[in-house]
Formats: structure tokens, sequence, C-alpha cells
């Protein structure tokens, strides 16, 4: 499975856990970076991310950023792409079970790293339920 994943300052600490803990899985990642704890702005971490997505290249993305907000704004902006902020287990399970979210965007100042870490990998391993649900995901995207 390939997985690609982007972060702001805020997130850089949870992006170096969160991959070595995929690569120990053997999961593929790209990683988008940043990579330091200098300030920057998310959506240039984001947009490479939701590309991948987007076009297919990749099975998911993780984004983290300080609220998940920011970087989960900019990810739905991308079409196709299901972009869910979740802060528990049980949010996360939700939002693959129901929404077939492709994206998991984590926010770094609010949920500990073993949380986030938890999370991560009951993103990776919950399928959607289809069903009903299909109907409703199908209706998300607006209407050109
Ligand atoms: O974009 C965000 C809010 O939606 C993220 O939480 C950022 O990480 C946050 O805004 C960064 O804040 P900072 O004061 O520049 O560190």
């Amino acid at each position: 499975m390939k997985i690609s994943i982007g972060n702001d300052h805020a997130g850089t600490e949870y992006k170096q856990a969160i991959m070595k803990h995929l690569e120990n899985k053997n999961y593929e990642v790209n990683n988008y970076g940043t990579n330091s704890n200098d300030s920057v702005d998310y959506p240039d971490f984001v947009h490479p991310v939701a590309k991948d997505v987007e076009n297919k290249t990749v099975d998911y993305g993780i984004i983290i950023c300080g609220s998940g907000n920011g970087a989960n704004m900019t990810a739905n902006k991308h079409q196709g792409v299901r972009s869910a902020l979740c802060w528990t287990k049980e949010i996360v399970a939700l939002a693959r079970q129901h929404n077939n979210a492709n994206i998991l965007s984590i926010p770094s100042r609010f949920v500990a790293l073993p949380q986030a870490i938890e999370m991560v990998d009951t993103f990776l391993n919950t399928p959607f339920e289809g069903g009903r649900h299909e109907n409703r995901i199908k209706k998300i995207p607006v209407e050109q």
C-alpha cells in the first residue's frame, strides 16, 4: 500500500514518528515535508499529498498540522479527495466505514502521539462499508 504524507511545522515530530511506524510495517511512504520545525505554510506541503490521492498514484494520504483544520480544508479542495479531520480512533473508523475517507488529517496539538499512531492504524485497516453510504459520498461533489 502506498501513502503520501505532508505536514507543517506543528506536525514534524508526529510525522517522523508516523513514518517510522509505517516503514516498520513495510508501507511505501512519500514524504512531502516539511522536515523541520521552522514556520511554514501548510498548503505548500498538503497540496502535493492531495494531488497524489486525486491522481490515484497512492492509496491514502496523511496530513498533519496543529489543529488539523488548515490541512483538511486544503486537501478537500481536490477532486475525489475526502479528507477527514479526526481526533479519536472511533471517529477515524467512522470516517472510513461511512465516508470512505482517503486522507486522514491529524491535529497534532490536540492528540497525544500514541493516539495519533493508533488513529493511523485504524485509518489504514478499516474498510468502507458501502451500501447506503455509497450514494451519499457520490453526492458530495458540487455539480458543475
Ligand atoms: O493551519 C492550522 C490551523 O488550521 C494549523 O493548526 C497550523 O499548524 C497553525 O495555524 C500553525 O500555527 P503557528 O502559530 O504558526 O505555529
